[in-house]
């Protein structure tokens, strides 16, 4: 069966900002004009200031747009009842939730909340949902302990689990693996991503976690102070200089063939490094991060052998012809200092 992948959120000639009181107000951003699709998993992206956390607040509700249009599954936002938008969006922002004596299962159940009756009752399938998606963000162990005593990463966990058990097809989270250690991040963004491609949602989320939404994002959206949104897959983007022209200051380089950032500094030194595989990737590493520049080519400066056979010897060769053996990289760093 063809997915349908039908427009789920859309945005015309948005403006987003802050109203400050009389005649007066900030527009931090204007004409955005960006599309959502069912089954496409989004992240946005960009420096700290540049606006995510309102255009994600904007898009969902949470503020009053300054200009233009929110449609979400082809309905204008400010069109919606609350109960009837709380079926078609969930939302996870960045606010701490403290509610003395609220439970993990309190929490997630609240997801349930359009479905259940006028006493918000939960049936049998409400419970078994609320139940899967604690497990889902791995939360199994976590089910009746209070949110005050979980930790921020635990908490930002629960809070995915209850947009989860909201069941909307389309989903807006801000900054939601902004707690999570390494491989929870992983864990819940390729959760997201499954979700958006088993289960035909439209996931938006904003993150700085630009390594995993390279990897992982079928859409990236970027944004930065003073430059109009820009939106694309993310080879696409790469490949126009996108997080050059939005990430990029002074000393730190978006390499667009590796797609990370790099430390600008001044190189003290040309070494030769003669070797292959991981060894040779991780050496380079060090002596780039130290100060070298390495080449493959011959010349008049030091070489380092990579000795595979030697269970991972490091052969320096210097220029006036002294030769050493040398176990570790902090041994050979060590030693080439000393020269
Ligand atoms: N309630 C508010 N009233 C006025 N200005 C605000 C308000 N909230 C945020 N701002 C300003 O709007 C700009 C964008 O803030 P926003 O939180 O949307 O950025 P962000 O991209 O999410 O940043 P970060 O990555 O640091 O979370 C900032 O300059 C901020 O100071």
């Amino acid at each position: 069966m063809p997915m349908d992948n039908a427009v789920l959120l859309q945005s015309n000639d948005l403006a987003v900002g802050y109203r400050q009181g009389g005649n007066k107000s900030l527009v931090l951003h204007k004409d955005i004009n960006v599309q959502l699709h069912r089954g496409e998993f989004a992240c946005l992206l960009g420096p700290n200031g540049a606006g995510k956390s309102t255009l994600i607040k904007t898009l969902s509700g949470f503020i009053p747009k300054m200009a233009g249009k929110v449609s979400v599954n082809g309905k204008a936002l400010a069109d919606y009842k609350r109960n009837e938008l709380a079926k078609v969006v969930s939302v996870v922002l960045t606010e701490r939730l403290q509610i003395p004596n609220m439970t993990v299962f309190d929490l997630v159940a609240l997801g349930r909340t359009p479905y259940t009756d006028f006493f918000g009752m939960l049936s049998k399938h409400d419970k078994q949902l609320v139940k899967q998606a604690i497990e889902d963000v791995g939360l199994k162990g976590f089910i009746n302990r209070q949110l005050v005593c979980m930790s921020d990463g635990e908490r930002q966990k629960a809070m995915i689990a209850k947009a989860l058990v909201q069941d909307t097809p389309l989903i807006i989270l801000d900054e939601p693996t902004a707690f999570l250690d390494l491989p929870s991040k992983i864990e819940i963004v390729q959760l997201l991503k499954k979700l958006a491609r088993e289960r035909n949602r439209a996931i938006l989320l904003s993150t700085h976690d630009l390594d995993l939404a390279l990897q992982l994002a079928d859409k990236i959206w970027l944004l930065a102070q003073g430059r109009q949104l820009e939106a694309g897959v993310p080879e696409d983007l790469v490949l126009a200089n996108g997080f050059r022209r939005f990430f990029e200051k002074e000393g730190i380089l978006f390499d667009n063939e590796s797609g990370s950032f790099k430390v600008e500094r001044e190189q003290m030194k040309t070494i030769r490094v003669i070797g292959k595989g991981v060894e040779y990737k991780w050496l380079s590493h060090a002596l780039n991060r130290t100060g070298y520049q390495t080449t493959v080519e011959e010349g008049n400066y030091p070489n380092i052998e990579i000795d595979s056979n030697a269970n991972k010897a490091y052969i320096l060769h210097q220029t006036d012809g002294s030769r050493h053996a040398l176990r570790t990289i902090e041994d050979l760093l060590l030693q080439i200092r000393q020269e």
